[in-house]
This record gives C-alpha cells, sequence and structure tokens, in this order.
C-alpha cells in the first residue's frame, strides 16, 4: 500500500508561512504592540525629533536657594500612582509664571511620533515656553524632589498652556513615544489659574470615589464617564504614565474639558526618563 506523505508536508507548510509571518511582522516594526516593547527599533536613535527631545531635558542647579514651600498631598489612587496635591504651587508662583507667560503664547500643537500639528478639534489652546529663572527652577526642583530625585530622569522645559472659552484637550495618553531606554514617566497638571467654568481634567477610565471628602477635588454632581478633577489654583494632578516594567498605564487616558467660559490656565511638568544622559546645570 503506497504511503500517505500529504499530511507531514501540510504541517511543514503551515510552520514555514508562520515563520515567514512572523518574519515580515517584526520587520514591520510589531504594529498593535506598545513601542516600548519594539526593541531593535527605538528612540535611542539619532532622528531629529529624539534630538529635539533631549535637547529640552534641564535639571534644576544644585545650588538653588528655593524659599520653603509647603503643599498638602492626597493619594487618589495607588495603581496607577495618582496624586492630588493642593497648593503645589503658591500664589506668587503663580503671578509669576502668568507674568512670564505674557508675551509667549503660542498656537498649541499636537505630536504624533514626534511630528508637530495643529488640530482644534484635538486641542484648542494656547502655549508658552517660560524662562528658567530663579522662581521657575525652584519648580522643577520641587518636581523632581516629589519623586525622590529618580535615577536619570529630568524635567522636560516647562509651558503653561491656557484655555479660553471653548478651549479643550480631547483624550489622550501622555506617553506617545517610549522606549525602554527613554519615556515620559510622569505628569504634574498644574492648576496656575481657575477663572473659569468647566476645563476639569477627566480621567475616563477611573472611578470616582466613594468618600464625600473627595468632592472638595472632584466633580460629584455631574454625570460624566469616569472622575474629573476641578480646576483650583495652585493645586497639581499628579501621575505615573508607566507601570515597572514600563508598560503605559491605559488607566491614565485624560483629557481637558472643555473651558464653558473665563480662562483656565495650567502648566504641564513632565519627568522625562533618559538612560544614562547627562545634562548640564542650571541656566537655559
Ligand atoms: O488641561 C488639562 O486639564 C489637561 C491638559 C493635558 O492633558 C496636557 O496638556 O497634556
Ligand atoms: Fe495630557
Amino acid at each position: 500500500m503506497a504511503k500517505d506523505t500529504s499530511a507531514p508536508f501540510r504541517w511543514r507548510t503551515v510552520v514555514e508561512v508562520a515563520g515567514i509571518a512572523a518574519i515580515i511582522y517584526v520587520l514591520l516594526g510589531a504594529p498593535g504592540l506598545p513601542s516600548a516593547w519594539r526593541t531593535g527599533r527605538s528612540a535611542e536613535k539619532d532622528t531629529p525629533a529624539v534630538r529635539t527631545k533631549i535637547e529640552s531635558l534641564v535639571s534644576p542647579a544644585k545650588e538653588l536657594n528655593c524659599p520653603t514651600h509647603k503643599y498638602e498631598t492626597h493619594v487618589f489612587s495607588s495603581s496607577p500612582l495618582i496624586l492630588y496635591v493642593d497648593g503645589f504651587l503658591s500664589d506668587s508662583e503663580a503671578e509669576h509664571l502668568i507674568d512670564i507667560s505674557a508675551d509667549k503664547w503660542q498656537i498649541s500643537t499636537v505630536s504624533t511620533d514626534g511630528i508637530e500639528r495643529t488640530d482644534e478639534s484635538v486641542r484648542k489652546s494656547e502655549k508658552a515656553l517660560v524662562q528658567r529663572d530663579l522662581t521657575v527652577q525652584c519648580i522643577e526642583q520641587r518636581a523632581l524632589s516629589f519623586q525622590g530625585w529618580p535615577q536619570d530622569t529630568f524635567i522636560e522645559r516647562l509651558w503653561t498652556q491656557r484655555y479660553n472659552e471653548s478651549g479643550h484637550f480631547a483624550p489622550h495618553f501622555d506617553w506617545s513615544t517610549a522606549t525602554k531606554t527613554a519615556r515620559r514617566v510622569s505628569t504634574f497638571m498644574v492648576y496656575v489659574s481657575a477663572n473659569c467654568t468647566g476645563g476639569g481634567t477627566q480621567f475616563l477610565r477611573i472611578e470616582r470615589p466613594q468618600a464625600e471628602s473627595w468632592c472638595q477635588f472632584v466633580e460629584c454632581n455631574v454625570q460624566s464617564e469616569g472622575v474629573t478633577f476641578k480646576p483650583r489654583k495652585g493645586a497639581a494632578v499628579f501621575w505615573e504614565n508607566f507601570d515597572a516594567e514600563g508598560r503605559g498605564y491605559r488607566e491614565t487616558m485624560h483629557a481637558g474639558l472643555p473651558v464653558e467660559s473665563g480662562t483656565k490656565i495650567g502648566l504641564n511638568i513632565w519627568s522625562w526618563y533618559q538612560k544614562g544622559y547627562r545634562v548640564d546645570d542650571g541656566e537655559p
């Protein structure tokens, strides 16, 4: 009787096709996987976007003489870590940030894979790059000290952000480009001025806490998805963008809700992990 050789042959074909598909998937850059896992194809490559990012990293001068400043921290969530920091900025620091932003406002951009564009359906606001004077460096220092001066972690140059009526920022993550050795590890969303209605910072995938006490900081009287932090002058919402393995937290998706009346001014303080990088102290 003739031997049936077709079954082993089919299996070999299946294995070969799977192998070729896997090679093509890797060559395409492993689409669908978080970029932190795409080893061998990373922001360490010296692209213009990476150079611009690295040039924006700063470290406050070590011998700074900053005034004593006290704030109150409330743990909102431990995983992901989300903290509410009341009084992160003093009134005079907030006023100073407003003053030094005054002649610097420019239309805000959004960035996809390091490429900047304007799109009011995503982000409608103005932003200002603030000069690194003593007050600003003391704020940078406060942000690093708050996190325990983590290794190889720097502050991205600070920007204020102004939203007038209908200004908003659609849901997004703060961690678009990320690798194992370079990523935006944490965010402070600081309210510099909050003469507005609306304009809260909404986390769509996180539930509002039950305790009544949180109602001073989060919206309790509106029916909306997730939880919304109220803009409150001087306060900050702090969160970590990645877990210990370097995976972005999906729960940190957030939005700046439309300002219904008045003006809201925010300050972004982003901390960036850049393995092995050293930055000169001090001056802008
Ligand atoms: O304005 C807000 O409440 C959020 C701003 C924000 O998410 C950002 O600037 O990345
Ligand atoms: Fe954001």
